[in-house]
C-alpha cells in the first residue's frame, strides 16, 4: 500500500558482491558475467541513495508520461527500475530497457515476467548510441552516460532530446567530480566511508577505484549541464546531490 503513494521497495537480487574481495577482478572495469551476478547489489551498496534516485524517477516518470508514447531505461541493467515503474503506474503503457550486456537482460527479463502482465515490454540489446528514442515522453538515464566517450554522449543526449515528444522528460544520474581539487579530495573520502559503512574493505575500495581508472569518466555538474543545454534542453534542474552522485532532470 505504502509503495503506491512511495515507491521505495526496490526488487534486488540478494547475491553479495565480494567481486574485488578475492581475485581476479575485473580490471578494467566489464559488465561482464560476474558483475551482472552481484550487480544490484553492488549498486546499491555503491551509489548512495540508490533507493531514492530510483523512487524519484518513478515519480518524474509518472508526473511526465504521455499516453500512448513510450518509457525508455538507457543501461537498464537487470531492470530493476522498469520493475519498480511497472509496479507503480497504474495505466499500461510501453516500457523499453536499452543495455548492450545480453547478461544483464537475461536477468532483467526473469525481474520483468510480472509487469508484462499489464504492459508492453521490449528488450533492446545495443548501445545506445545506435537507439531511436521517437515517440518517447520519458527517457531515464541512470549512471550509464559515464561509461561513454564525451564524444559519444553530447551525440546521445542530442539524439535523445531529437526523440522526445514536447513535454518530454529526460532524467539523468551520473557520477560528478568537483570543479576544486581540494573538495574532490574530501567528498572521495567521505563516499569512501560511505562504501566502507556499507561493508566494504579499504582492499575492496582500492581495487574498484583502480578498475573504475578511464572507464567511468566523470564531469563537474557545470560540464554535465553544459551538455544538456547544448543538446537542446534549455529547461533543467537537478533534484538529488549526495557525495560525488547527481540527479538531474530536463524538459523538452
Ligand atoms: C551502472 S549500470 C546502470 C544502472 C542502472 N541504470 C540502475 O539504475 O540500476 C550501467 C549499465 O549501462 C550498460 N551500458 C554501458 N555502456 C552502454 C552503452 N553504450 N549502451 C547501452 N548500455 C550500456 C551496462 O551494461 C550497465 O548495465
Ligand atoms: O563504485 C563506484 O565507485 C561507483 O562509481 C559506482 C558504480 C557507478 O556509479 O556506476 C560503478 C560501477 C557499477 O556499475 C555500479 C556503480
Amino acid at each position: 500500500m505504502k509503495d503506491e503513494i512511495y515507491p521505495t521497495n526496490l526488487y534486488l537480487s540478494p547475491e553479495k558482491d565480494e567481486l574485488f574481495e578475492k581475485g581476479p577482478w575485473p580490471k578494467p572495469f566489464v559488465f561482464n558475467e560476474d558483475v551482472v551476478n552481484v550487480f544490484d547489489n553492488m549498486i546499491s551498496r555503491s551509489v548512495p541513495l540508490y533507493r531514492e534516485v530510483l523512487a524519484c524517477a518513478a515519480h518524474w516518470t509518472k508526473a511526465y508520461y504521455q499516453p500512448g508514447t513510450k518509457i525508455i531505461d538507457i543501461g537498464c541493467s537487470t531492470g530493476t527500475f522498469l520493475e519498480l515503474i511497472g509496479r507503480f503506474l497504474q495505466q499500461p503503457a510501453t516500457l523499453v530497457g536499452i543495455d548492450n550486456s545480453q547478461a544483464m537482460l537475461e536477468k532483467a527479463r526473469e525481474k520483468l515476467l510480472p509487469i508484462q502482465q499489464i504492459h508492453q515490454l521490449e528488450l533492446i540489446c545495443d548501445s545506445a548510441e545506435n537507439c531511436s528514442f521517437e515517440n518517447s515522453s520519458v527517457v531515464i538515464i541512470n549512471y550509464t552516460l559515464q561509461f561513454l566517450s564525451l564524444q559519444v554522449r553530447q551525440k546521445l543526449l542530442k539524439s535523445i532530446y531529437e526523440g522526445l515528444v514536447p513535454g518530454g522528460l529526460l532524467f539523468l544520474s551520473e557520477k560528478v567530480k568537483s570543479p576544486l581539487p581540494q573538495f574532490q579530495e574530501t567528498i572521495t573520502r567521505h563516499y569512501e566511508a560511505f562504501k566502507a559503512y556499507n561493508g566494504y574493505a579499504q582492499t575492496e575500495i582500492e581495487r574498484k577505484k583502480e578498475a573504475l581508472e578511464n572507464v567511468l569518466v566523470p564531469l563537474t555538474e557545470t560540464e554535465q549541464l553544459q551538455m544538456l543545454k547544448d543538446s537542446g534542453f534549455q529547461q533543467v534542474d537537478s533534484l538529488i546531490k549526495l557525495h560525488n552522485f547527481l540527479s538531474l532532470v530536463a524538459l523538452k
